[in-house]
């Protein structure tokens, strides 16, 4: 379980602080659970605070009940939390075997190796060996990462905005490996996006808006208020599929 406790962000900004995130308090305990919101709301920043990419101007954050306010990004990984970063990292010289394996933690076989690319929807002996270079386009390289998340079955998965840089196509079938997802995932998945199809696998919705919480629950409590009434928040939700 993930708490987020009077968690606060500001930088500098010509001279004055800009509050970026203010007073968050939030408790992720659930499967699947989605953070919107209109740009510019602090979402990304709220991920990057989780994983220890930014420290928090003020507040608390607990994992299971450990203070990890102040560890850094490799102590929380070791802890259990991983972070899927909007442009995934390219790794020239390893491969798909190579990464999948590091991320593991063990020494597993090709068999394993290739059961977690099936899982994501790659056909594994044409990926396995492949080298994890900008030869990869971005709706494999996702699905590659989301592989590595599935291997590493940590506490906490961070994806911001999966959708991000890829085809409709490939979003079509980045949703149906989500939903594949929140069915075997052991932990919790946080995830980022302003996709409607996304937010509807969601357990719980969490509206981000001015560094706020603005609303948070089911989706059946949330999602017909975003459809419906906000426009800001409304058109955020479809502008995201380049
Ligand atoms: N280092 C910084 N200095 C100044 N402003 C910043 C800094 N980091 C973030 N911001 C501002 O904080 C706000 C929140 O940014 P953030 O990237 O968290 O929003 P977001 O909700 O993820 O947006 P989007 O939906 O567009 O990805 C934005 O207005 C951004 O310009």
């Amino acid at each position: 379980m993930l708490e987020l406790q009077h968690i606060s962000y500001d930088v500098e900004q010509d001279g004055d602080n800009k509050g970026i995130l203010r007073d968050i308090n939030l408790t992720i305990n659930e499967r699947f659970v989605a953070i919107t919101g209109p740009n510019g709301g602090g979402k990304s920043t709220m991920a990057k605070i989780i994983a220890g990419i930014y420290k928090p101007t003020a507040g608390r954050i607990l994992l299971d009940g450990e203070d990890i306010t102040d560890l850094d990004i490799t102590q929380r990984a070791q802890r259990g939390i991983s972070f899927a970063f909007q442009q995934p990292v390219r790794f020239k010289g390893l491969t798909v075997k190579d990464l999948i394996t590091l991320a593991s933690g063990k020494n597993i076989g090709v068999p394993e190796a290739c059961n977690y690319l099936s899982e994501v929807g790659l056909c594994a002996k044409d990926y396995i060996d492949r080298e994890v270079d900008g030869s990869l386009s971005g709706g494999e390289l996702k699905r590659i990462e989301i592989a590595m998340i599935m291997a590493r079955g940590t506490k906490l998965s961070v994806f911001d905005e999966p959708e991000a840089g890829i085809d409709l196509w490939s979003f079509s079938n980045l949703i149906q490996v989500f939903e594949h997802l929140h069915e075997k995932i052991n932990g919790s998945i946080l995830i980022i996006s302003h996709q409607e199809r996304i937010l509807n696998i969601a357990d719980r919705i969490i509206v981000l808006a001015d560094g706020q919480v603005r609303s948070q629950g089911t989706r059946d409590e949330i999602l017909p208020e975003l459809l419906g009434a906000a426009p800001g928040v409304c058109s955020a939700l479809s502008d995201k599929v380049k």
